[in-house]
């Protein structure tokens, strides 16, 4: 292929997403010469070739030039190279995916600030993430750790900005090509409007162009491979670390929703509370968490957790076995499974036999929790599928939503209180 162009002579690489370094572009003269490049070519970042003396190729003046010269030739896709995100703002993770590049962040939804900017008008947070985890439990004086989000929701505006502002500036490309992100955002489908408003009103002032929501149980069933808009009924039950979602949809509107603010969470708070009592033992956040999701009861597994002894104030280990856990955890669970049970009844009945025949599917973090696919199918005798990727399900469809309008277009009024 060749045309013509008024940038410099010169040789050009194309850096693509997945760090490959092509010579695709051979600029001699006015003519340019591609090898390789279609329309759907993204151009990440133009780098120096051998033969390129006097052009500075990544000066953003030669890149814009070379890039509307080469879009006007129907060479490269014209619009912005970013061109949005799916993002599943979490209790206790956020996940960003990419509609091309699959999931491009995830990171536990907390921070570290300085606890005299707690009030204040402008959050800066000094870690954020994966690096605030760490501190989760052990921040020294000085240093609070913040969770801009409960039980699904943000409690905190500026908080959950800041925080939304750093997760981008993670996933954004290098300066010059940095341009405002589309997003599509997951949300409970039990969200208030003041809630949904104040993620709108977040995402905007955290440098996103254009955001909107889809309730988070129909972008997990988007991710896991359902189709909300066809006229067939289906279910799934989304537990999270704040809230368990069940949701019952079909042609584009909900059928039963139930929620509840029972899930990951109290199912560490549970955990925590019966090594207290039963064992006198004073655990941390994280050595609950840790235990939870490390049990295996078909393994027979056991497992050691160090803590503090109530009656001496010491250090002491505890040999505890997954059944004895599971047990511990069980009447928890079992009020995820009530919220179920009262979605399941909600139905109207040509919709129930759909369900029953095809089953529920699960995602959220929580269903990792060994065994709970057996106790649902159990307590419910109908077949239940586990997601393939339970934690990034929602992200993932968010993304491809981005994509379909459609869905989110049919869904936009399906929220609880939308009138
Ligand atoms: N292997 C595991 N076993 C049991 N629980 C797990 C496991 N892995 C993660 N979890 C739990 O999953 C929860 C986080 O799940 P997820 O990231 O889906 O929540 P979220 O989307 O942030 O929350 P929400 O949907 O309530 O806003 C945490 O409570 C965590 O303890």
């Amino acid at each position: 292929m060749q045309f013509q162009t008024s940038v410099p002579s010169g040789f050009l690489y194309v850096q693509a997403a997945d760090g490959r370094c092509n010579p695709e572009f051979v600029i001699s003269g006015r003519e340019v010469f591609t090898h390789g490049v279609g329309p759907d070519t993204q151009l990440d970042r133009f780098v120096p070739g051998p033969g390129t003396r006097r052009q500075r190729p990544n000066d953003p003046m030669n890149v814009a030039g070379h890039r509307r010269t080469l879009a006007a030739l129907g060479c490269l896709s014209r619009g912005p190279r970013m061109t949005g995100f799916g993002i599943d703002l979490g209790t206790a993770n956020t996940v960003v995916c990419h509609p091309r590049r699959g999931v491009v962040l995830e990171e536990p939804s907390v921070m570290i600030v300085r606890t005299s900017e707690l009030r204040s008008r402008r959050v800066r947070p000094v870690l954020a993430g994966n690096e605030a985890r760490v501190l989760m439990g052990r921040s020294p004086v000085g240093l609070t750790a913040v969770r801009p989000l409960h039980d699904g929701v943000i409690v905190d505006l500026e908080a959950a900005r800041a925080f939304v502002a750093v997760m981008l500036g993670r996933v954004a490309a290098p300066g010059w090509q940095r341009v405002r992100p589309r997003a599509v955002i997951g949300v409970p489908a039990g969200a208030t409007a003041l809630e949904r408003r104040a993620l709108l009103e977040v995402a905007k002032e955290a440098g996103i162009r254009k955001a909107e929501l889809v309730p988070e149980p129909i972008a997990g069933a988007v991710g896991c491979g359902l189709d909300p808009l066809e006229a067939r009924a289906h279910m799934v039950l989304d537990i999270g670390g704040g809230t368990s979602e069940i949701t019952a949809f079909c042609f584009g509107g909900l059928l039963s929703h139930r929620s509840s603010r029972i899930a990951g969470d109290e199912l560490t708070l549970a955990l925590y509370r019966y090594l207290r009592s039963e064992h006198q033992l004073l655990v941390g956040e994280q050595t609950a968490e840790a235990l939870k999701c490390a049990i295996d009861a078909d393994e027979g597994l056991s497992t050691v957790v160090q803590g503090v002894d109530l009656a001496t104030g010491r250090a002491r280990l505890l040999t505890v076995e997954s059944e004895e856990v599971l047990d511990a955890l069980r009447p928890t669970a079992n009020a995820i499974l009530a919220a179920l049970a009262g979605a399941l009844d909600d139905l109207p009945p040509q919709a129930a036999d759909d369900i029953l025949t095809d089953g529920v599917t699960v995602f959220g973090g929580s269903s990792l929790l060994r065994g709970f696919g057996k106790i649902v199918e159990a307590a419910f005798a109908f077949p239940v599928r586990m997601a393939d990727r339970p934690l990034s399900c929602v992200a993932e469809g968010a993304a491809r939503c981005l994509k379909d309008p459609d869905v989110v277009r049919a869904y936009e009024d399906a929220f609880l209180d939308a009138g």
